[in-house]
């Protein structure tokens, strides 16, 4: 799936990055253009690869937001224009799809992206995705509250919004600022395969995973969930039937994006390795138990011929926002959202009824 990639604040722009990396690395082609947003100038100065572009400057002076996440939305509102100008060329033609990428707890990404998207709406005919970093259960309340509003709104605005929740692809132990590097990493190649699908150059045949699979499994709206897992394969398909079903059951129960969201409206199953490892019994075996695991429906399915001595699963959900941890993350921004108003006392009344109410 060619994709243009569009990062908003600093962990949009950090992840958007090692998303063109991991693209480029492995010469995959699917990424075809990225530009990172952001009202700090700092974050931008620290990416390598990626177009920037700074937003806001009249009002932070290059400072960022501070987590004002209401502020982020004025910004990308105000400065929308020169944002849409600086796609020419970037969003092309051969564009399938646009991701819009941001970590949803802070100030510019959290109330920049929803905006975004909302315009991008406007100007393109591809679909429009939010890719989202959900703050994980320590980081504090306003990343949760803020959270919660951004997500209410990308909801509403995006295609599909992919969620990454940042307690789930790092050690037991490791705090969520140490594991960035590491979750990071991880969404590049997790996402970076889920582009990739449909792009790979080798082995083209009648099994192998087309980008319009990953788009029909959108299609579904609301959260999308990715999961991914591996093992070592044997050179021999027969001997891989086993490992195929490992791989997808770990990939779904153990290896999602956002731990124990398993109720769908769509699933995409896409297993990756060299195409004479791949066992046509086991890829059809692993497809049934995940259409009964997610409730029934078609599973869509494929191959990713990739040059490997191990054997991938990669399992995307599509429609999956009545999971429990999505109900357990909105409770907690609502409770946030209520903890902060009743220190505001000034202001309480104000915002009582509409609790995480929209951004815009
Ligand atoms: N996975 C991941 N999450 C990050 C990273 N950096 C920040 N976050 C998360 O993103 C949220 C904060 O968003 P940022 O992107 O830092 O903030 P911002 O959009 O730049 O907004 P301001 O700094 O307020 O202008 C928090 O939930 C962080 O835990 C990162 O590199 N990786």
């Amino acid at each position: 799936m060619k994709v243009a990639l569009i990062g908003v604040g600093q962990a949009g722009g950090k992840i958007t990055e090692r998303l063109a990396r991991f693209d480029a690395d492995m010469g995959f082609g699917a990424v075809q253009g990225a530009l990172a947003i952001n009202s700090a100038d700092a974050d931008l100065q620290s990416l390598d690869i990626v177009d920037t572009q700074l937003i806001g400057a009249d009002r932070v002076n290059g400072h960022g937001v501070g987590g004002d996440n209401e502020l982020g939305t004025e910004v990308m509102q105000s400065d929308i224009q020169q944002v849409l100008g600086s796609l020419d060329g970037r969003v092309t033609s051969k564009s399938e799809a646009i991701f819009v990428v941001a970590g949803l707890g802070g100030g510019t990404g959290s109330g920049g992206a929803p905006v975004l998207v909302h315009h991008l709406q406007q100007v393109y005919d591809v679909p429009i995705y939010a890719l989202g970093v959900l703050p994980g259960r320590n980081e504090g309340s306003l990343y949760q509250a803020n959270a919660g509003r951004s997500l209410k709104t990308l909801l509403r605005e995006a295609d599909s919004t992919l969620l990454i929740d940042n307690d789930s692809w790092h050690e037991q132990g490791e705090s969520v600022e140490g594991a960035f590097e590491t979750i990071n990493e991880k969404i590049a190649q997790r996402v970076g395969l889920l582009f990739a699908s449909g792009e790979a150059i080798e082995g083209v045949g009648e099994s192998v995973v087309d980008s319009s699979e990953v788009i029909n499994t959108l299609r579904a709206g609301g959260v999308a969930v990715l999961g991914y897992a591996t093992e070592i394969a044997s050179e021999d398909s027969g001997e891989n039937i086993t490992t195929a079903m490992s791989v997808s059951r770990q990939a779904l129960l153990t290896g999602t994006s956002l731990p124990d969201a398993t109720t769908a409206d769509s699933a995409l199953l896409v297993i990756a390795g060299r195409p004479d490892a791949i066992p046509r019994k086991g890829v059809e075996k692993s497809r049934r138990w995940l259409e009964d695991e997610t409730g029934g429906m078609q599973v869509r399915g494929g191959d990713f011929p990739l040059d490997s001595d191990r054997l991938g699963a990669l399992v995307l959900l599509g429609g999956a926002e009545r999971s429990d941890r999505i109900e357990a993350f909105m409770e907690r921004a609502r409770e946030a959202t209520d903890a902060q108003e009743t220190e505001s006392t000034d202001h309480a009344d104000q915002f009582a009824d509409d609790r995480l109410e929209n951004l815009f």
